[in-house]
């Protein structure tokens, strides 16, 4: 196993590094890249230090800040919450459904254009499965730090227990912990060496529910080419046969100061496609319209992300959707994340079929590998990435 991933941070294979293409800013050799400051765990933080105030390095910006309500938790929710649940819901079993699959079919390409999201509802996945997806989770979290720290990543790698991202100092924190580990392809050697082994069911659990998402991953990206003119192996075969998925788990604790913080920072996942399990605490908020849109957990519904590489691939007819996470005072929130990759060699740009006299490439060419480089360094940083590759206007024009 050569590469991975958390919210687009990957562990680029060396062929990756080679063809990253050379012009790039924000290009960095990740050998040798070492955390600057010591990693401290925010469920540890919360829990056993049991801190009354954020500290310092946790503090967001003004202008990132969720909420300038002074009541905490539910306050910093509620003002956003107005609008929650105008996200577009996705029928799976009407897209197989012959009769009413074209109407769907429909839904979900105004989704992935206009929103880049949508929660995925009617699935196969069975809701006990998803529910003991969640309990392993929570089992985990609930293991002695010294037990989770066997499994502590490091910044070139990121597979493993964790509580931050990107490796320069004053990095503005996000608040909550995670674990990461690939779950595609599923290979003994990798589970055996990167999956936790306690909970004890747990790699069972995972291992099932990752086969069940790669089937969902397998059918969207049919239904998506085909939404996009094309055959319905299009996307895949541009993905490659090395393409990977791999999961996050995400771990928030409660914030005694949820209005100054975010649980994690404005982004957009790096790859193609990305498939959320959330508990029942809202938390998660995606941009649109320049506005941040909170959104309801909808019970036994999946929430499918767009990443940048359909956005790039698809000319800007797909969008990658910014999204961040808000904290709250009162519940911890957990969340399982499967982020489904191109091969980390495959060089992605706008595809041919989307390139015309009207519409010029809008991006860059560059490796999926390349692309993820600079998150190792930096962090998030909203859709900075992705606009990074935009061309300039006379760019654009000669090709
Ligand atoms: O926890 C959430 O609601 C979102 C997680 C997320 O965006 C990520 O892990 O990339
Ligand atoms: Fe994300």
């Amino acid at each position: 196993m050569t590469g991975g991933e958390v919210c687009g941070l990957l562990v680029a294979s060396p062929a990756a590094m080679e063809n990253a293409a050379s012009d790039h800013e924000d290009e960095v050799a990740m050998e040798g890249l070492k955390w600057e400051e010591p990693v401290q765990s925010v469920q540890e933080l919360v829990e056993k230090v049991g801190v009354r105030k954020v500290p310092s390095m946790y503090i967001r910006p003004m202008k990132d800040r969720p909420t300038r309500a002074k009541r905490g938790a539910v306050a910093a929710i509620a003002r956003d919450s107005w609008i929650m649940d105008r996200l577009p819901a996705i029928d799976y079993a009407a897209l197989q459904d012959e009769k009413k699959r074209h109407f769907a079919a429909k839904e979900l390409a105004m989704a992935c254009e206009d929103w880049g999201a949508f929660y995925l509802i009617n699935h196969p996945i069975p809701s006990s499965l998803l529910h003991a997806v969640q309990q392993v989770a929570k089992e985990f979290f609930q293991l002695s730090l010294q037990e989770k720290q066997v499994y502590a990543n490091t910044p070139n790698s990121l597979i493993g227990y964790g509580s931050r991202m990107g490796t320069s100092k004053n990095t503005i924190l996000d608040w909550g912990d995670y674990f990461l580990h690939y779950v595609w392809p599923i290979e003994d050697q990798a589970i055996d060496e990167s999956w936790p082994r306690k909970p004890p069911h747990y790699r069972y659990i995972i291992g099932e529910y990752s086969k069940k998402v790669h089937k969902l991953y397998e059918a969207l990206m049919g239904i998506f080419s085909e939404n996009l003119g094309q055959e319905s192996n299009y996307l895949g075969n541009y993905f490659g046969d090395g393409a990977t998925h791999i999961l996050r788990m995400n771990y928030y604790p409660p914030c005694p100061q949820p209005h100054l913080t975010l649980g994690l920072g404005s982004h957009s996942d790096a790859g193609g496609m990305t498939f959320l399990l959330q508990d029942e605490v809202p938390g998660l908020q995606l941009k649109k319209d320049n506005k941040w849109i909170m959104v309801n957990p909808l019970k036994d519904a999946l929430l499918v992300n767009i990443g940048d590489q359909l956005q790039i691939l698809s000319n800007g007819r797909y969008k990658s959707v910014e999204h961040r996470v808000v904290v709250n005072k009162h519940a911890p929130r957990i969340t399982i994340a499967i982020f489904c990759n191109p091969a980390d060699d495959n060089i992605i740009s706008p595809a041919p079929e989307f390139i015309d006299k009207n519409n010029p490439p809008l991006y860059k060419s560059m490796t999926y590998g390349g692309f993820l480089l600079s998150f190792f360094k930096k962090g998030l940083d909203g859709k900075g990435y992705i606009e990074s590759l935009k061309r300039k206007h006379q760019e654009s024009c000669c090709i």
